[in-house]
Order: structure tokens, then C-alpha cells, then sequence
């Protein structure tokens, strides 16, 4: 596989808006690796010049599922665990290196570090557990939340 540019989510594509995350220079370097380069939106900001832990939870929950459906394996977070090590400044130039470190049956295991662009300091670490989905995944869903009347 060579370089290749990863798809926004399915909210970004439908409402043809940039990653409401501001990660979409997001280039897939191999089977099994990638990287993101982006910024905190200033939106998210959650201490003073500092993002809110929030957004460093669902830009990893996003790029790391992106970049599963990018390989193919449509799948869903089943686990996500966030090691906040540093505070992540709002709107400066970062970096996060994701990758699939296993697969074992249908559980896909990834890991990614965020660190400011230029740095080999990791600021946040993200391990998670993403299960390929059975056929009939969003049908069933359906189903039960018709079952209750919504
Ligand atoms: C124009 C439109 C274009 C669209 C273009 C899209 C572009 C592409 C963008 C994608 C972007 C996505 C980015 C966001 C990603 C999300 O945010 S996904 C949303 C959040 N997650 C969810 O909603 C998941 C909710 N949970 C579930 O639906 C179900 O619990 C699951 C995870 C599907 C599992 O249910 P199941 O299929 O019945 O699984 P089950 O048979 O019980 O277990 C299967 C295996 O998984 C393991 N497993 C299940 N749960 C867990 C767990 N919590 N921990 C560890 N292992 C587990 C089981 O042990 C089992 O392992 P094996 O025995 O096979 O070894």
C-alpha cells in the first residue's frame, strides 16, 4: 500500500464539512500505520490554552476507527483507554502515529501516540479494542430502538 489519504467520518462526509476534530491531513503509510497531523480546534479548549481531555478522547476514538475502515475491516470501538500524560495545547502543530498492533479473530487491537509536531514526547497514549462488525450490525439496531417505540 503506498500513501494514501484516509476518509473523513461518516457526520463529515454527510454534512461535507472538514474533520469537525481538525483531523484531515491523515495519510495512511502502510497496512498497519498511519499518521495524523492536525490541531486542537481553539472550540475545545478546556483549561487555559490547553484541550479539553474530550477531544483527545474522540480524535483517537476517530482516527483509529478510520483508519481500520480505511484497511477494510469495518468495525466499531469496543474499548478505548487514554493515558494523559501531558497537557495538549489548542492550535499548535500536532502529531499522532496510530497503528494496528493485533488482530485476533474479530478484535482488531490499536494503539496511537499524540505529540506536538517535531517532538518525541508523547503528551497522550490510546490502546483500544475495535470489533469487526456481523453482518445485519445497524439492522439489529434498528430493530431494538424500534422495539422501543423511538
Ligand atoms: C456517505 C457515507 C460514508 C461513510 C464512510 C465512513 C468512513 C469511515 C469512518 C469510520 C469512523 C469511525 C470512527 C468512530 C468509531 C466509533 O466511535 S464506533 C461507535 C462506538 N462503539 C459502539 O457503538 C459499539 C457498541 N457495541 C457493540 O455494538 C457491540 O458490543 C460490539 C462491539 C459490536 C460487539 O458485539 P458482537 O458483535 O455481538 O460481539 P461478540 O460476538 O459478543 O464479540 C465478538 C468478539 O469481540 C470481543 N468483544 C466484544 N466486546 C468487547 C469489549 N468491550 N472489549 C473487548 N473485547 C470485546 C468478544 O470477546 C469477541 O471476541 P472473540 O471471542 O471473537 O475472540
Amino acid at each position: 500500500m503506498t500513501a494514501d489519504l484516509v476518509s473523513p467520518c461518516r457526520g463529515c462526509q454527510m454534512s461535507r464539512t472538514p474533520c469537525r476534530f481538525g483531523a484531515d491531513d491523515f495519510v495512511a503509510l502502510s497496512e498497519t500505520a498511519a499518521r495524523v497531523r492536525l490541531a486542537c480546534p481553539a472550540a475545545f479548549e478546556g483549561g487555559p490554552r490547553v484541550a479539553h481531555g474530550g477531544w483527545t478522547a474522540a480524535v483517537f476514538d476517530d482516527v483509529l476507527g478510520r483508519f481500520l475502515v480505511h484497511t477494510g475491516v469495518k468495525s466499531v470501538t469496543a474499548t478505548l483507554t487514554v493515558d494523559y500524560l501531558l497537557p495538549v495545547p489548542v492550535e499548535q502543530p500536532l502529531e499522532i502515529h496510530l497503528e494496528i498492533a493485533a488482530r485476533e479473530g474479530r478484535r482488531n487491537h490499536l494503539t496511537g501516540v499524540l505529540r506536538l509536531q517535531g517532538s518525541d514526547r508523547d503528551l497522550a497514549v490510546a490502546r483500544g479494542v475495535w470489533v469487526e462488525l456481523r453482518p445485519g450490525h445497524f439492522e439489529r439496531h434498528q430493530a431494538r430502538m424500534a422495539e422501543l417505540g423511538t
